[in-house]
């Protein structure tokens, strides 16, 4: 992945009615990355996601696309982006194809060709020629998608883009964002209170309460320790002696005892090797599982006490 920033937010901040909802925000998005924006109902994501695209004016700081100031180069920061903030305007008794070609219209230099890649790129193909009102919620924000990147965006922003989808929706988005962040180099940047879906969407995810950026962590990370160690925890009989295996095996691996078994810091590598001696030694394994903390759980921890929903 390229280093090179697509957005950068600077201490942007949103003051209404001497209340502070956006406060002194600053990241990075790079190239081709897939960047979570995750908080509580509340936390200030919309806010900050209808300043960085010049939606609303910002009471302090400044975003960057591509260089461009949003503030003091509003459209040549906008060639850059697309984005679905409220619900994608499309018409209804037109086709998915016939709502592409009109909002071609308005973008200089979109051909056929390139409406024929964002179809596919969205899996709308076998749909495309059908009328939008025949569409599932999760196909029209595909259509939506689909025109938001016509003019290829360099960051595609997308506004709680899971609400409302079943969750064979949400992994089609998911699978097609992916996509386009690879095969397009897309940055993309989604808002979620969903913790479950940040985790497996993105990149990196930042999270935020109370209009404050509370942390910014690659998501790997987030669920595996920096140090590689996962915490694991083995269903196994006899425990005791399935614990004293390990601590021989692998005497770094701090084993504490569990009923019915025992948990241990270990590398991923180091997993299989320790079922083999387990199993050598006559223990009974039932289960492996890890232990670490989900991102749930840290997310819980982060925003200590906020309205999760
Ligand atoms: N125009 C406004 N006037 C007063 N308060 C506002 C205004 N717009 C937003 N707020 C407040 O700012 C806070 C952040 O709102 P925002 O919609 O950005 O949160 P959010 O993180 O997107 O939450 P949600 O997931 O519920 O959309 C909320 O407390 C909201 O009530």
């Amino acid at each position: 992945m390229s280093q090179q920033s697509v957005v950068q937010l600077r201490n942007v901040t949103k003051r209404i009615g001497g209340k502070t909802i956006v406060d002194s925000l600053s990241f990075d998005v790079p190239k081709g990355e897939v960047f979570g924006f995750l908080g509580p109902n509340g936390a200030g994501k919309t806010t900050t996601i209808r300043m960085m695209v010049g939606l609303i004016s910002m009471s302090a700081g400044e975003v960057l696309v591509n260089g461009l100031s949003v503030n003091k180069q509003f459209e040549q920061a906008m060639r850059h982006v697309g984005a679905i903030v409220e619900n994608p305007e499309l018409y209804k008794f037109l086709t998915g194809y016939q709502n592409l070609i009109h909002f071609a219209r308005m973008i200089p230099g979109v051909t056929r060709e390139r409406i024929d890649e964002v179809v596919a790129l969205v899996k709308l193909e076998n749909r495309i020629h059908d009328k939008v009102k025949t569409y599932s919620l999760g196909m029209r924000q595909r259509l939506g998608v689909a025109q938001a990147i016509l003019h290829k965006p360099d960051v595609l922003i997308l506004d709680e883009p899971t609400n409302g989808l079943d969750p064979e929706g949400i992994r089609e988005l998911r699978d097609y964002l992916r996509q386009l962040s690879k095969e397009e180099g897309t940055a993309i940047i989604v808002s979620s209170h969903l913790l479950s879906e940040m985790e497996l969407m993105c990149d990196r995810v930042a999270v935020i309460q109370n209009g404050k950026l509370v942390d910014v962590r690659p998501v790997k990370d987030m669920v595996a320790p920096a140090s590689g160690a996962l915490e694991v925890a083995f269903v196994a009989e006899p425990a005791e002696r399935a614990a004293q295996v390990v601590a021989q095996a692998l005497p770094e691996a701090s084993v504490s005892l569990q009923p019915g078994g025992f948990t241990a810091f270990v590398g991923y590598e180091d997993i299989p090797g320790l079922i083999r001696a387990l199993v050598l030694a006559d223990i009974r394994v039932y289960g492996v599982k890890a232990a670490s903390k989900t991102l749930e759980d840290q997310f819980l921890e982060m925003t200590r006490g906020g309205q999760i929903v």
